[in-house]
């Protein structure tokens, strides 16, 4: 890890943990939907020290991949083991698989589950990859034009440049929040990030959906 990349988590922490306590100055619950991914791990740790209501804050996913909840893939174990961790294990965390043996047949049990939280979110981090794409918005997705155009909160999704089938919020529901961040580390990602700026095919590089929400871009070498 970088000293820059350290700094910058620690920064993005503390823009996270303001932004949530200025929402539960006048409301009960808050709502963080977090990213996966390598990307956040300092984040989170440096958001866990936080001292906040964590009792009255709900985190949840951007995306996940549809794995066993141990699985080293699956970004609510990479949650659970960095963010909800200290101070932070009071917040109630809310991940986006189930039983379901695919994510087609359990997306309305996790659809079901996500409607209660504290709409629209404090805060949603994005990350993104090298490829554009952010949550499991991704170019080569068959379900990328359902995602970035349905009103439904979640869809599940096929991609034939990952692995496994993955679950993702669509893109109306990530709109659906008081402030939007972009964290991303690297040249190759800032390149991406200035292609990304200098057109407009979301299809090309779906996190274009994202870049006049407005969003806060936290960049480090
Ligand atoms: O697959 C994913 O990748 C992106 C970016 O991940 P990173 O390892 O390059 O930081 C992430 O934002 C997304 O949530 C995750 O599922």
């Amino acid at each position: 890890m970088t000293k820059a990349r350290q700094k910058l988590a620690e920064q993005l922490a503390e823009a996270v943990a303001q932004a949530l306590s200025e929402d539960l100055e006048r409301q009960e619950r808050a709502l963080l939907i977090v990213s996966g991914g390598s990307t956040p791990v300092p984040f989170f740790k440096a958001l866990a020290t936080k001292l906040l209501a964590w009792e009255r804050i709900d985190i949840t996913l951007a995306d996940e991949r549809w794995v066993d909840e141990h699985s080293s893939d699956s970004n609510a174990k990479l949650v659970r083991d960095n963010l909800l961790q200290g101070n932070a294990a009071a917040a109630h965390f809310v991940p986006l698989t189930s039983k379901a043996s695919t994510p087609e047949e359990g997306v309305a049990e996790v659809a079901e589950r996500t409607a209660s939280l504290a709409w629209p979110a404090s805060v949603v981090v994005l990350g993104m990859g090298g490829d554009g794409h952010t949550a499991s918005l991704f170019p080569d997705s068959q379900e990328l034009g359902l995602a970035l155009a349905t009103d439904e909160p979640l869809v599940a999704v096929r991609t034939p440049s990952q692995p496994q089938p993955r679950i993702t919020f669509s893109a109306a529901s990530l709109h659906q929040a008081n402030r939007h961040i972009l964290h991303i580390t690297g040249d190759d990602k800032r390149a991406v990030l200035a292609n990304a700026l200098n057109g407009d095919d979301v299809r090309q590089l779906p996190i274009r959906a994202f870049l006049s929400c407005p969003l806060a871009i936290y960049w480090a070498p």
